[in-house]
């Protein structure tokens, strides 16, 4: 089983191309990070900051210690793709737990593709109360069509490819790394469905 998630995230990679380097994601880092601090230095505001995970987590991790105003922070945790590389259903599985109402929020995501998952975050927000609603993104993908919301702040603009890295994965694999990589088409959607049993390994029944 551990061989065979090993082997597979391996080809994956040696079949993608890096698109965004470290260093690249660092600035773009640093460019939402000056934004967001040059806003809420500026007014006399608390906001709560709502990373959307699982993708978020890298993006927020690195975000948070280059802001220098009083903030809130706590997570959601929403999943619209899954282990797949295309959008379904959105899936909440943790819920805004504080309470919203009155408040600034700003959410905080890895990317914004289609817009579905922001947009529904956004509406849910609004919904239970909150006065605003600030989308913070890394990086917004460019579909070259219109989408159901947009972000208020983005780091980098990105072709329409499927990208992994910096929080984001291929069938979970690869949100560790540091830079961004393009997931070849030939590995998308036509890849080979994932055992549902662990593969047996063949140098164990030897
Ligand atoms: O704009 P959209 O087309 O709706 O896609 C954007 C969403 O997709 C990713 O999450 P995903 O559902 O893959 O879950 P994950 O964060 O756990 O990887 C990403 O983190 C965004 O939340
Ligand atoms: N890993 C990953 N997740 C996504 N969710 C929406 N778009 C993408 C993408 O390009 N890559």
């Amino acid at each position: 089983m551990q061989d065979y998630h090993h082997d597979r995230a391996r080809a994956l990679l040696a079949n993608a191309t890096q698109i965004v380097t470290p260093e690249e994601v660092q600035a773009a880092v640093k460019r939402v990070a000056v934004q967001l601090n040059t806003r809420f230095n500026a007014e006399k505001s608390f906001p709560l900051v709502l990373g959307v995970m699982g993708g978020a987590v890298v993006f927020t991790g690195n975000l948070l210690p280059q802001l220098d105003f009083p903030l809130e922070f706590d997570y959601i945790h929403v999943s619209r793709y899954g282990d797949a590389d295309r959008g379904g259903q959105i899936v909440w599985k943790v819920i805004p737990r504080q309470d919203v109402t009155g408040r600034t929020i700003v959410v905080v995501d890895d990317i914004l593709d289609e817009g579905e998952t922001l947009a529904h975050v956004k509406q849910r927000l609004l919904d239970m109360g909150a006065a605003e609603v600030i989308i913070a993104v890394f990086a917004d993908k460019d579909l070259k069509r219109a989408k159901p919301i947009k972000a208020d702040l983005i780091g980098l603009t990105l072709p329409n490819e499927f990208v992994v890295g910096f929080g984001m994965d291929v069938y979970n694999y690869w949100r560790n790394l540091p830079g961004l990589w393009s997931i070849s088409q030939a590995d998308l959607s036509a890849a080979e469905p994932e055992p549902e049993f662990p593969v047996p390994d063949a140098k164990k029944l030897d």
